[in-house]
């Protein structure tokens, strides 16, 4: 019987447990502030922004938003940026990728103050994490770990094959599997004979980007397969597309003994995430500790 995690479910769980340190956080005078930057107007970033937005507002944190025209100068963002680090009611600091072209992304990720870095792309955070001393882990590997976890997946020993190579998720997600003892290969475009590597994994992230790109013929039985993917695909109903993982989700489960659907599985865990890494920055700027789960 394969089990098909439920990622809303998980995230409410865990946003409720994290609307109880907020309230501690403000017992003590503290108000948690989040910053969400936006310079896009792809349409699957404005709804994630807004709904990050809308996460904070439910939990008490304070959501400052900030929208730059992506036709103006780079500089105009750094300049949002350098504010939003002297800012002290902001406690963390996320701005939604891709950027621009024109827009240098590093010196984007570098210019964010580490401490308020609650997306953990900055390279001292990625430093950090490279070396098993995470701040703040990136929203979506540390996702896909905790529901990994909550279903009862067995890391240690475990093969694992992560398909993708992206500095948000493949890369952090390797080090984080690393950490808790998997053996792990990371795939990618130029990997040959991919199937023959996940069809040997007993854990596949698929985080390609790549609709439908791995399927149960890839899988042997038993499989935790967990798709990050959420691609839009043009679709006949009101919205004009439908959200499709990296995972073709009805032959995958056949297979499977876990897996995440898409909707519903590791995307409402990013954004949980980011609330927690926002509770994290704000416990530890302010010095008010707070027992995370
Ligand atoms: N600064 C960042 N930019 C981006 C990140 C990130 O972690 N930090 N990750 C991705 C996308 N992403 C976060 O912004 C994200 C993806 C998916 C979801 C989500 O809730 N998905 C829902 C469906 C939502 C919908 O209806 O479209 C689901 O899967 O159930 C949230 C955030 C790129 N950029």
């Amino acid at each position: 019987m394969t089990t098909v995690i439920d990622g809303d479910a998980v995230a409410k769980d865990l946003r409720d447990e994290l609307a109880a340190r907020v309230e501690t956080l403000k017992e003590s005078g503290v108000q948690p502030g989040l910053a969400t930057v936006l310079m896009s107007e792809d349409p699957a970033s404005e709804t994630y922004v807004s709904m990050k937005q809308r996460d904070c507002e439910e939990l008490g944190i304070e959501s400052i938003h900030v929208e730059i025209d992506p036709e103006k100068p780079a500089e105009g963002l750094y300049g949002v940026i350098d504010d939003l680090n002297a800012d002290p009611n902001v406690n963390g600091i996320l701005v939604q990728l891709p950027v621009p072209d024109h827009v240098d992304k590093r010196e984007v990720l570098r210019r964010i103050d580490p401490a308020k870095d609650v997306d953990g792309f900055h390279p001292e955070n990625v430093g950090r994490l490279v070396a098993g001393n995470p701040r703040f882990k990136p929203c979506t590997p540390h996702g896909v770990e905790y529901l990994l976890d909550d279903a009862g997946v067995e890391l240690d020993g475990a093969d694992a094959v992560i398909v993708g190579r992206s500095d948000i998720v493949g890369k952090p997600m390797a080090h984080l599997l690393l950490q808790s003892d998997a053996t792990v290969t990371v795939a990618h475009s130029h990997t040959d004979d991919l199937a023959a590597k996940t069809r040997d994994a007993d854990v596949v992230v698929a985080a390609a980007g790549v609709p439908e790109l791995v399927d149960g013929s890839m899988l042997t039985e038993g499989t935790a397969v967990v798709d990050v993917g959420v691609n839009r695909v043009d679709a006949d109903n009101e919205k004009g597309y439908e959200l499709v993982g990296d995972v073709e989700y009805e032959s995958a489960k056949e297979k499977a003994d876990v897996i995440t659907p898409v909707p519903g599985g590791v995307g409402p865990m990013t954004r949980a995430m980011l609330l927690y890494n926002t509770v994290k920055a704000a416990s530890s700027q302010e010095d008010v500790p707070v027992d995370l789960p």
